[in-house]
């Protein structure tokens, strides 16, 4: 066969399989017949807009963020991790690759090596591949070792120095099958292809790059890389939280990827910086809400609708944030419950005005709350403010959800912590809630309230010229009670 035979091959077999994936999957409308239900399928009907299960939920904003890819053979691993590194150019980001950890081969097994099965998870060494991960995870450096593939062996004097780095991604065809490699993951990442066209990527890849023969790649693909897929691969692919088809040609996939690296990214500079700032954790659910109330173009009905579920769900967050008591109930089976009970001494204080758009999911959150306010006014050209406050005579006993839905400057969230601070309320009791944060806000707020809370659902990139936040939301408060005709 030559090499354009081949190229034909695998392009009607590409064609083929189009119709039968469309992009990322996300919403259900099309499952995965094999994915498991936390690998949602993203069909063509973005409408309908729930989200992949996050299997980050323990990822910890001051640690690297790990993400696994993996894959039958040829599948289209490799490339995709290439374009998710160029994509995140700026960044700190380092590529594993699982066949680094393939054992090297005793004589008797080199001398036999087409009965050697390279796709059985004991082809790897796992412990060092964990040793590996868990040191980089840990901020060291790692020798991870160079393997040849035209030899079957590592080179046994020369290593790749791989540094600490904010995200690391693993990538080979067993990377979830063991589940202690698995539990360090905070993505789990499945890249999809019908097996006819792996196997003719396969075949054009072995005999140029690794050295092999037709022959010989298709004995061992009957003998060894399918049976293994199998019995090994295919199983492990209901771990992934997405699956993409079509490799490196989904960029849709890849873009949305990326982006959501890069807002993991984005948080974890400040988290480092500021162990008081917390950010609700990012789903592709929470950046689809924030896509559209970021649209200008978006209808007022679906800003505010979109803008409460947000909102909603930053309440909640900080309110986690709050102190507990231990307190037993019994259940209707006559049995003990022993859980918590929430902190009574509450009070929200919007700063007006879009801050007010907050109180409701507040209100509904916390029955019977009170809320007060806070007005600052800026009073002429000279830099003067006006600070008009309603607030209840009790507020020094208890703990604050200070409300804006937009932290920008942080110079009129600073006045309104002030205040509260001479109000006698303890600056350790003020949890202070944004939808969006910008970082000077947020280097302007706990620098000066290292004690303060700071809950956000996205940091964004930097304010413009103008103090405005970029790439933002706009006038918040506007949009949100429709005075912005
Ligand atoms: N979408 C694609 N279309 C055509 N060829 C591809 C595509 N993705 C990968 N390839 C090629 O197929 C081969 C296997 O891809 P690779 O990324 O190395 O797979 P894996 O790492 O999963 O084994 C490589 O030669 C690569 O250039
Ligand atoms: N000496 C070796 C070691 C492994 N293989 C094959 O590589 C495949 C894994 O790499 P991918 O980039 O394709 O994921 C695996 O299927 C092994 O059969 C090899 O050919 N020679
Ligand atoms: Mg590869």
């Amino acid at each position: 066969m030559t090499m354009g035979d081949e190229k034909s091959i695998e392009v009607v077999m590409e064609a083929a399989s189009g119709p039968h994936f469309s992009g990322l999957h996300i919403d259900g409308l099309l499952p995965s017949p094999s994915a498991s239900p936390r690998a949602a399928t993203a069909a063509s009907a973005p409408a309908a807009f729930s989200y992949f299960a996050q299997s980050d939920s323990e990822f910890s904003s001051r640690q690297p963020f790990v993400i696994g890819v993996s894959g039958g053979t040829a599948s289209g691993k490799t490339t995709v991790c290439d374009m998710i590194i160029q994509q995140l150019h700026d960044h700190r980001v380092v590529l594993i690759n699982q066949d680094s950890f393939y054992r090297g081969l005793t004589r008797e097994e080199s001398e036999r090596v087409h009965e050697y099965n390279f796709d059985h998870p004991d082809a790897f060494d796992t412990e060092q591949l964990l040793d590996c991960i868990q040191k980089l995870k840990a901020g060291q450096s790692y020798q991870v070792p160079i393997y040849d593939f035209k030899t079957h062996s590592r080179c046994s004097d020369i290593f790749r120095q791989v540094n600490a780095s904010d995200v690391i991604i693993l990538e080979g065809i067993l990377v979830f099958h063991d589940p202690r490699v698995r539990s360090l993951m905070n993505m789990k990442i499945f890249v999809d292809a019908d097996a006819d066209v792996r196997l003719a990527r396969r075949i054009r890849r072995d005999t140029v790059e690794r050295g092999r023969d037709i022959d010989s790649i298709l004995g061992m693909y009957a003998k060894f890389v399918k049976p293994a897929f199998d019995d090994f691969i295919l199983p492990s692919k209901k771990y992934a939280d997405v699956i993409i088809p079509r490799g490196g040609e989904n960029h849709v996939a890849i873009d949305l990827i990326v982006q959501h690296i890069q807002t993991k990214l984005g948080q974890h500079n400040l988290c480092k910086i500021y162990s008081n700032v917390y950010i609700i954790q990012s789903t592709f659910q929470i950046r689809g809400m924030h896509t559209l109330i970021r649209d200008k173009d978006i209808s007022k009905h679906d800003f505010v609708f979109y803008s409460d579920r947000l909102i909603r769900l930053v309440v909640e967050h900080g309110l986690g944030h709050l102190p507990f008591t231990e307190k037993q109930v019994v259940t209707p089976t006559g049995s003990i419950y022993t859980g918590v009970d929430f902190c009574k001494k509450l009070c929200g204080v919007s700063i007006v005005r879009s801050g007010e758009s907050m109180e409701n999911a507040l209100r509904a959150c916390c029955k019977g709350i009170k809320i007060g306010k806070i007005l600052i006014h800026r009073d002429g050209d000279n830099g003067k403010q006006l600070i008009y406050e309603k607030l209840p005579k009790d507020i020094c006993e208890r703990h604050v959800l200070l409300l804006d839905p937009v932290l920008a400057t942080g110079n009129s969230a600073n006045q309104a912590i002030e205040l509260l601070i001479q109000k006698g309320v303890p600056e350790s009791y003020i949890i202070f809630l944004n939808l969006v944060s910008a970082p000077e806000g947020i280097h302007c707020v706990s620098k000066r309230f290292p004690s303060l809370k700071i809950v956000t659902s996205e940091i964004d990139m930097a304010l413009n010229e103008e103090f405005r936040v970029i790439p933002g939301m706009g006038e918040f408060g506007d949009r949100y009670f429709g005075t912005d005709d």
